[in-house]
Parts: C-alpha cells; sequence; structure tokens
C-alpha cells in the first residue's frame, strides 16, 4: 500500500471515529447535558391561552378592546376563546406532565384575579384592565403604580404559597414600543405621522412615560415582595426582557455605534434602571427632557430590584446607523438611529423563519447571555422565552402540520448555545420554550403556530401532540 494511501486511510479512520463521537456526544445531549437543578419549561400568557374572556367574573382588558376593533389583528381573530384553557386546564397540565417538564410559564389575568409543576409567574404580560385605562390612561399615567402594586399584592398574598418564580412584568419594551410607539399593539396609541389608524399619542414621548411608570411599578411590587412575603414563602423575583441580538452591518464605527444603540433603547432601558440604577448614557444624551428622570429616592427603589433577570430571545439583526429623523417627527423607533435586516454584507444572519422578522440565529442567544453577563454583574438568568413558528394553514394536512423537525433543531440549537453561555460562566438557571400549546399571537391572530402542542382550531380546539413535544419528552426524561 502506498504511503499515500495509508495516510488517506488513517484520515478517514480519524474521521468516521470523529463522527461516532459526536454521534454518541449528540445522541446523550439532554436534561444531564446541563448543571443540577436547571429548570426546562415552556410558556403562556394569559390573554394568548385562556378564552373564557368574559367568564369567572372577568372584566375586560385592553387586549378585548383591541382585538374587537376591525382591522387590528389579522382575519380579525381575538382571544374570545383562544385555546380555552380556562376550561380545559386540567387536559393541558396533563401534557405539560407527559412532556416531563420540570415548570410551566404563565401569566395571571389581572382582570381575572392556578400543582407537581413548578409555577413561574408574570403578573402582567400586557392585559391591562380597560376600566383603568379608560379611567386615567392606564400605564401613561402614575396612578397605575397604586394599583398595579395592589394588584401584585394579591398575587402574592394568594398565591405565593404555592409560586415561588414571580416576573413582574413581561417585556415591557414590547408593551411601550408597540402599544404606545407603532401602536400595533394594545393600546394602540402613536403619532398620528406613524399611522392615521391609531388613537392619537406622541411615539416620541409616551413610550418613554409608560416605560418609566412600568419600572416604579415594578420596583414597589418588588420592595413589597421582599419585606411582606420573602420572608415566609422564599420565592424569587424578577422581571423579563425581551431583546434581539445585533451585529454592525460594517466594522464603521457609525455601525458598531448603532448596536450600542440598538441594545440599550431595546435592553438597556430596563436592565440599566434594575441594576445600575439609570436609563442608558446613550438614551440620556439623545432624549433630553422626553426621558424621565429618577428621583435619589426612586434610583434605591429600582436599582437591585430582582433576583433574577427573565430573557427572550428569537432573532438576530445585521444593523447599520441611520441618520436622525426630521426635528418635528419623533418617535421611539426613529430615536434609535438604527435600520436593521437579515442580511449582512449579502449574507443571511440567521435562517428565515415563517415569521417574516425572525431570522433562526442560535449564537445570537450566547451572545445576549454574555453580553448580560458582562454588561449586568452576572445576574441569574432564566431564558423565559425562545421559540419558532410555522404557518397555520388549512391546506397543511394535519398528518404534516405535525411533523415541526424545524422546532425540535431550533430547541436544540439554541440549547446547545445556553450551555456553552453556561460554560463561559453565565449564570443560567433555566430554559423556557416558547410556547407551550399553539395560541392567540398578538397582531398576528392564530397565522403563527408557535407551540410545542397543535391546536386543532377546525374541530374543537383538539389538542395534538407535535414531534417536538416528543422529542423534548425524551430530552427531558429523568
Ligand atoms: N412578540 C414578542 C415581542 C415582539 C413584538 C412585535 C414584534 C417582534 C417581537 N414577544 C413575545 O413573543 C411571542 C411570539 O410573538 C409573536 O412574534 C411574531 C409576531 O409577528 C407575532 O404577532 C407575535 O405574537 C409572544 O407570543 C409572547 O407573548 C411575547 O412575550
Amino acid at each position: 500500500m502506498g504511503a499515500g494511501t495509508a495516510m488517506a486511510k488513517r484520515a478517514l479512520s480519524a474521521l468516521l471515529l470523529a463522527a461516532l463521537v459526536c454521534n454518541v456526544a449528540y445522541a446523550k445531549f439532554g436534561r444531564n447535558s446541563f448543571p443540577e437543578g436547571f429548570i426546562f419549561g415552556t410558556g403562556s400568557a394569559s390573554y394568548q391561552y385562556e378564552g373564557a374572556y368574559k367568564e369567572g367574573g372577568k372584566g375586560p382588558s385592553v387586549w378585548d378592546t383591541f382585538s374587537h376593533i376591525p382591522g387590528k389583528i389579522k382575519n380579525n381573530d381575538t382571544g374570545d376563546v383562544a385555546d380555552d384553557l380556562y376550561h380545559r386546564y386540567k387536559e393541558d397540565v396533563k401534557l405539560l406532565k407527559d412532556m416531563n417538564m420540570d415548570s410551566f410559564r404563565f401569566s395571571i389575568a389581572w382582570t381575572r384575579i392556578l400543582p407537581r409543576l413548578k409555577p413561574f409567574v408574570t403578573i402582567f404580560h400586557w392585559d391591562t384592565p380597560q376600566a383603568l385605562e379608560s379611567k386615567y390612561k392606564g400605564f401613561l399615567s402614575e396612578n397605575i403604580i397604586k394599583d398595579y402594586v395592589d394588584f401584585a399584592d394579591v398575587c402574592f398574598r394568594e398565591f405565593g404559597d404555592r409560586v415561588k418564580f414571580w416576573t413582574t412584568f413581561n417585556e415591557p419594551w414590547t408593551y411601550a414600543s408597540q402599544g404606545y410607539g407603532t401602536g400595533a399593539h394594545a393600546p394602540g396609541r402613536c403619532s398620528p405621522f406613524i399611522s392615521k389608524t391609531c388613537t392619537p399619542g406622541d411615539s416620541g414621548r409616551e413610550p418613554y412615560i409608560v416605560t418609566h411608570h412600568v419600572l416604579l411599578a415594578h420596583a414597589k411590587a418588588v420592595r413589597l415582595y421582599n419585606a411582606r412575603y420573602k420572608p415566609s414563602q422564599h420565592g424569587q423575583i424578577g422581571l423579563t426582557a425581551v431583546s434581539h441580538w445585533f451585529v454592525p452591518n460594517t466594522d464603521s464605527p457609525a455601525d458598531v455605534k448603532a448596536v450600542k444603540r440598538s441594545l440599550d433603547f431595546m435592553y438597556g432601558w430596563f436592565l440599566d434602571p434594575i441594576v445600575h440604577g439609570e436609563y442608558p448614557g446613550t438614551m440620556r444624551a439623545y432624549l433630553g427632557d422626553r426621558l424621565p428622570t429618577f428621583t435619589p429616592e426612586e434610583v434605591s427603589l429600582v436599582k437591585g430590584s430582582y433576583d433574577f433577570i427573565g430573557v427572550n430571545y428569537y432573532t438576530t439583526y445585521s444593523t447599520s446607523n441611520k441618520p436622525p429623523a426630521n426635528g418635528l417627527e419623533l418617535s421611539y423607533d426613529g430615536d434609535i438611529r438604527a435600520n436593521t435586516s437579515g442580511f449582512r454584507d449579502g449574507m443571511l444572519v440567521g435562517e428565515p423563519e415563517f415569521v417574516p422578522i425572525f431570522f433562526n440565529s442560535p449564537k445570537g442567544l450566547r451572545e445576549l447571555l454574555l453580553y448580560t453577563a458582562r454588561e449586568y454583574n452576572n445576574p441569574v438568568i432564566y431564558v423565559t422565552e425562545n421559540g419558532i413558528a410555522e404557518e397555520n394553514s388549512n391546506r397543511i394536512p394535519l398528518k404534516n402540520a405535525l411533523k415541526d423537525g424545524h422546532r425540535i433543531r431550533f430547541h436544540s440549537q439554541h440549547l446547545q448555545f445556553v450551555k456553552h453561555a453556561i460554560r463561559n460562566g453565565v449564570n443560567v438557571k433555566g430554559y423556557f420554550t416558547w410556547t407551550f400549546m399553539d395560541c392567540f399571537e398578538w397582531g398576528d391572530g392564530y397565522l403563527d403556530r408557535f407551540g410545542l402542542i397543535f391546536i386543532d382550531r377546525l374541530n374543537g380546539l383538539k389538542r395534538y401532540r407535535k414531534e417536538s413535544s416528543y422529542w423534548i419528552e425524551k430530552f427531558l426524561k429523568r
């Protein structure tokens, strides 16, 4: 045998051995690949799941009002029935158990004032009582702070013996930017130059006012929990922030600065105050008196108001500098002075998904987690949402709709990068898929299916397990 042949054979043997080792390692990738006590769960939210929108003494929320306005939601879908979790929760909790889930993330409907599973409870997931919206414009008024804390007090008192993980708010970024900047979410306010179909508001000021009241409400609820409930209930409390990961479109200083602005205006808007006691310098320098300020007493209240941070991640964007809009047409989105896209140098930053604004980039989750550890004193983190959707179409036969290999690959790859982040010292203590079952997806209505469980909306909301639900059951098996 010639030397070349022998070398080729040795190389092939090495490759085969490497492939075998990788396969064995991949096959073993599962719960035990993560630290003891790591919590695996899946998520939901009251308006997106419960239905029974007028039952049990529930009052209307701003999403009941908003979704009933023709044209606001695709196909004029509403959460009136949603997944009917309100009536079917026993069947649904069994599905969670069958998937070997440790935890179930859900929100308590403010207007509605829930076993083996660790409840991971969101106090506010966007469903402000319409009564408070009508009475004093909800989060635009500082009156909301007392009413929110009273609601949180009821939640702690009534459920704190069973709930040990609380998040005060889910994605206040979305509530403030989409509810008061673009007007695409309830309560649907924006400046007339943004859209003529919004309730007239001020996209350049209202998002900042709303966020300021959210942060003060959050901090006062945390102070209440720590003073009156934690000593006897021994739970933990935090806030869930959403952020995209951003990469500069070019290495120009202008694009690199646009990345930092994008992270500050989306993520630092909330994390800087609760970790450092102040809004990001990039926001303060640019917004002037449009950005509210914290008094010294409020700084001491807000700074450190968390035991953990919830992080929701969906996508990465390529980001480039954009000049400010003209002085009259001010908006939160315009203030960021950044263009985002799924392409960098003509290359995709992540695999395109059914949801056109999301690009599947698992690496982005690791980068966001590493960034959080570096910039925010390496806090305890729970990845409270991460997921991918496929189309809800009557043209897709049921047996094909249950074949969601893309979701198995999505969660497996993102979990690999969560594991990398942990190996690099990031304090990630849990991961929740978004979402448990296909549900009402805000502006998209029922067009997106993000669930591990398929909901047959044409046949009595019957539940069917997708392939990913069997994958995760096996992944989580002890
Ligand atoms: N949806 C968001 C934040 C957001 C809003 C507008 C555009 C991009 C991202 N965050 C989480 O995403 C989940 C998936 O959200 C979908 O994302 C794609 C949108 O087109 C769709 O309308 C939205 O429901 C929601 O169900 C959760 O309630 C929410 O906490």
